[in-house]
């Protein structure tokens, strides 16, 4: 049997088992299982297709935004829109065959944007150009999905799920987990909190499906299967995803407003009657959240047309290494401005957590 066989197969019985209390546990064996041979799956296609992976297109700027989405959404509306490169648009689908890239220069930041070929069902299995669309989509900071705001929902969940099926977590934290793999010494599976959907032995049939044997497992966190099978698979990619309803001219004002507030993650708007599109461009700059920091050299002010820019949540160290890979040996410590810290300027070190523009100053050892 063939392993798309066994696939259907696996489907077949997940669909035919009633879903309630005590069928969990095998719905959850099953789906482990489905995982695993749709990951083989997935390498095969990747062994035989030669040079495919992704497009050739250079990551420039301070973050890559890759615009996802069916066919005719209007994702190179978008990007003609908000950038100054035109991307070929047209009522007919897959008129975009390859990857276009765009500059947004936003709050000091670049963003590039990248505009992408449509993908229908099936992508995550080889339909269309949607393997090659979803790899080029995973090197991204942040998945724009673009839907048509007359059928989002279903749009929405059909794209969620190819995403979900080539390991794309959107907008989820990565499970709280240590793992392990090791020579010896059997399965360990210890946990720090109450878990409700997998326990020890459970844990253990799973791995033994992934032919671990020995291994430690910390769970901090009360995790689903998917999430264990993610751990052990080590292959998830956890993304930011912000959806974008475009198209709002073709629906109606209540349809609008029952879109506008169905989701934080959301907003409406129109490229042909460019209607939020400015929202549009700074809701992406939040999504990605970013700090400003500003550099100062000695003896002169600091620098605020050209910040650097990090995620948020980063060190002294982090910003070291995004000037340049050697400051951050070479520092001995920053002076710091701003936020982050109580008195300003204040000396601080390589772990010191840094705000929103802030101004740093490194100062560097004498060698
Ligand atoms: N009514 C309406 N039409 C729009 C809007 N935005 C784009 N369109 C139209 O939708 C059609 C498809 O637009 P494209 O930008 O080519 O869509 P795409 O998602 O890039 O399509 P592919 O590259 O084929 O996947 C074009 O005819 C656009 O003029 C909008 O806000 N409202
Ligand atoms: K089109
Ligand atoms: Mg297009």
């Amino acid at each position: 049997m063939g392993i798309a066989d066994k696939i259907k197969e696996i489907e077949d019985e997940i669909a035919r088992t009633q879903k309630n209390k005590a069928t969990e546990r095998h719905i959850g064996l099953l789906k482990a299982r489905l995982a695993k041979y749709r990951m083989m799956l997935l390498e095969k296609t990747k062994s035989s297709g030669g040079k495919s992976e992704g497009f050739d297109v250079a990551k420039y700027g301070d973050a890559r935004v890759a615009l996802v989405g069916f066919p005719s959404v209007g994702k190179s509306s978008f990007l003609s829109q908000v950038t100054k490169t035109q991307s070929a648009i047209a009522e007919y689908a897959f008129t975009t065959l390859t990857a276009i890239p765009g500059i947004i220069k936003h709050e000091g930041a670049t963003i590039q944007l990248l505009d992408l070929p449509g993908i229908i069902e099936g992508a995550a299995t080889g339909k269309g150009r949607g393997r090659q669309v979803v790899a080029a989509a995973r090197t991204a900071d942040l998945i724009l999905m673009v839907l048509d705001a007359s059928n989002a929902e279903v749009e929405r969940r059909l794209l969620e799920i190819e995403l979900e099926e080539i390991g794309i977590r959107l907008n989820q934290q990565k499970p709280n987990v240590t793992y392990q793999q090791k020579r010896t010494g059997g399965i360990k599976f210890t946990t720090s909190c109450q878990l409700t959907h997998l326990d020890d032995k459970m844990a253990t049939q799973i791995l033994h499906e992934y032919r671990v044997h020995n291994a430690e497992i910390l769970v901090r966190e009360d995790i689903t299967v998917d999430q264990f099978v993610d751990v052990i698979v080590g292959n998830a990619k956890y993304m930011k995803c912000m959806y974008l309803y475009n198209k709002i001219d073709t629906i109606t004002m209540e349809e609008i407003d029952r879109l506008g507030r169905s989701d934080p993650n959301g907003l409406v708007c129109s490229c042909k009657f460019q209607l939020n599109l400015d929202r549009a461009v700074e809701k992406i700059w939040r999504t990605l959240d970013f700090m400003r920091i500003y550099t100062k050299k000695k003896g002169s002010p600091p620098d605020f047309v050209d910040p650097f820019v990090l995620p948020r949540g980063g060190v002294v160290g982090d910003f070291c290494k995004a000037i340049h890979k050697e400051l951050f040996n070479r520092m001995r410590h920053a002076v710091v401005w701003g936020r982050s810290v109580k008195h300003s300027p204040q000396k601080v070190g390589k772990n010191h957590p840094l705000a929103d523009e802030d101004v740093v100053q490194i100062v560097t050892k004498n060698i």
